[in-house]
């Protein structure tokens, strides 16, 4: 698969079962690359949603759905909680008194949500693991990092990851970073997705048929971050490589520094990260 950029295929297929509560962008997404990646069968994974032309979608994709969150939490090994970052509490009040500590672990991808206010809603024990991923997970080139909540054990941590390896990349750290994370990748595609239509929109105005517009400009995205992340190179002196002497590169780069690129980028991922410990704070 060209765009992958997952470290670890699925040597095995795990057998637990998997639950979503919320079926939407991002449960599709992480359900689809489980499901691809052969890591889990569609048949171990259940979704509840309130929505039925969600659930609709979601069978389509041949897992179970259901509109019973609790039946998610009776049924599942591992489940992730993948509502709005406001219905996080409502939701874990609603099936806190079906959790078995001992034996089920709570995912949270929510966006800011705390992994101290996830505890505070379940019952003492319960093994919790807070994920920011992100939408590429559906093609393989998902980018997450992963915090461990204060019950959580090595056993917890090594499915999460070998479950998220299975998408992408995922890297662990202190949650006091996941917000900062949010702000790169949990957000990041969209900036990514905007970079692409406006290249495109440039390439349409300097005469490009639109379909042949927006297949370059993604596939350059594309190389140019596999040339990041697959040659160790700064992506300084990857730029500077472009970058020819009294050539047209120099020339849009001045522009892009005029109109101040890097600092529009660096004002993005703040207020991404404000937005999610505002959330997070909210909660
Ligand atoms: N989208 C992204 O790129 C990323 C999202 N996240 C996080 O993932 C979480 C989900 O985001 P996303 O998938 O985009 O959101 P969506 O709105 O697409 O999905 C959430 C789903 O949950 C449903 N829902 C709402 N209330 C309940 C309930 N009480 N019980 C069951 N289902 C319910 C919603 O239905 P309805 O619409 O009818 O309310 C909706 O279908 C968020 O917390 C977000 O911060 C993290 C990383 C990236
Ligand atoms: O926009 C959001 O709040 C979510 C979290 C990260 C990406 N999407």
């Amino acid at each position: 698969m060209d765009v992958a950029t997952n470290t670890k295929g699925a040597e095995e297929q795990i057998n637990k079962m998997v639950g979503f509560i919320g079926g939407g962008r991002m449960a599709q997404a992480m359900a689809k690359g489980f499901i691809s990646s052969g890591l889990v069968r569609a048949k171990n994974i259940l979704v509840s949603d309130n929505s039925e032309e969600m659930l609709h979608i979601l069978e389509d994709i041949g897992v179970n759905t259901t509109t019973s969150n609790k039946e998610v939490v009776q049924k599942s090994d591992l489940i992730v909680i993948a509502v709005k970052p406001n219905v996080v509490g409502k939701v874990l009040k609603e099936v806190a008194s079906l959790v078995v500590p001992e034996k089920q672990l709570f995912v949270s991808i929510a966006a800011g949500v705390t992994i101290k206010s996830i505890e505070q809603n379940l019952p003492a024990g319960t093994h919790v693991v807070r994920v920011m991923p992100n939408t590429p997970a559906l093609v393989q080139a998902g980018a997450a990092v992963m915090a461990s909540g204060s019950n959580a054990v090595l056993e917890d941590t090594a499915l999460v990851q070998a479950l998220l390896r299975t998408v992408g990349i995922c890297e662990e750290s202190s949650e006091s970073l996941l917000d900062a994370v949010t702000g790169v990748s949990g957000s990041g595609p969209a900036y990514a997705f905007a970079a692409i239509e406006s290249l495109s929109d440039g390439g349409v105005k300097m005469g490009l048929p639109r379909d042949l517009a927006t297949k370059l400009a993604a596939q350059t995205l594309l190389g140019a971050a596999k040339m990041v992340l697959e040659t160790g190179k700064h992506p300084g002196q990857l730029k500077d490589e472009v970058c020819s002497p009294s050539g047209t590169t120099i020339a849009a780069m001045h522009v892009l520094e005029k109109k101040g690129f890097r600092g529009i980028l660096m004002d993005a991922v703040e207020a991404a990260t404000l937005r999610a410990k505002e959330l997070g704070a909210s909660n």
